[in-house]
């Protein structure tokens, strides 16, 4: 198992104020910085390109930057992002034509590649790339929105794709987005989670390092 990671999603945050948002969570203990790439095509919403990942870099931001592309093609925006200072790219097989050739391409660029499933995405495709990625991220939503409730067939799916990455022998993150919330995270962690994506939990919360505390510390209950 991996250590834990905070990664909060910044579709939640206020756009009109992104850089000191992302600050005021990184200041807070967040860990990563998880950033939502949605085109209006592979999902119904529309946010955030490569330019405001760099504007991030140049504001200072040095965390890790995880981008999530929710986007179709996939391949074309891969090379931007890399340049614009993301530290992981993880991208859904549905939007690629050749999964394998994008994972190195992602790899090619020296950022760490990852594949997302969606809720009802089989995990099969995993059996042909969990050689070659950096971290598996189960969506426990439908990709597009923010604030949406947690999927529970999402437990079983973290269970599944624990013992995939234990059986490979490779240090897999095995990252969770969708729903996550204090009052749920030691249930997710217990199924195998170990880096956590939380958007409205953290950015609608009044404190932040309060949140992300308490959702540390509920991880940490289910290590010991
Ligand atoms: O990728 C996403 C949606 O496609 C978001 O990261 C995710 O939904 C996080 O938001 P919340 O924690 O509010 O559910």
């Amino acid at each position: 198992m991996q250590s834990t990671v905070i990664a909060p999603s910044i579709l939640s945050a206020n756009f009109a104020k992104l850089g000191e948002e992302v600050d005021a969570v990184l200041a807070a203990g967040a860990d990563w910085v998880h950033f939502d790439v949605m085109d209006n095509h592979y999902v119904p919403n529309l946010t955030i390109g490569p330019l405001v990942c760099e504007a991030l870099r140049k504001h200072g931001v040095t965390a890790p930057i995880d981008v999530h592309l929710m986007v179709e093609p996939v391949d074309r925006i891969v090379p931007d992002f890399a340049k614009a200072g993301a530290s992981m790219i993880t991208f859904h097989p549905e939007a690629s034509r050749h999964v394998h050739r994008t994972v190195q391409l992602i790899r090619s660029l020296g950022c760490q590649a990852g594949i997302v499933l969606n809720p009802a995405t089989p995990v099969d495709v995993l059996d042909y790339v969990l050689a070659d990625i950096d971290m598996v991220l189960l969506m426990s939503v439908n990709p597009g929105f923010g604030g949406q409730a947690f999927i529970p067939s999402a437990l079983d799916k973290l269970r599944r794709v624990r013992s995939m990455i234990d059986a490979s022998g490779r240090a897999v993150r095995l990252e969770i987005d969708g729903g996550v919330k204090a009052d749920n995270i030691a249930e997710i962690a217990a199924a195998g989670a170990d880096t956590f994506v939380a958007g409205s939990a953290i950015f609608n919360a009044p404190d932040y390092a309060g949140i992300i505390a308490t959702m540390k510390a509920a991880v940490a209950g289910t290590r010991r």
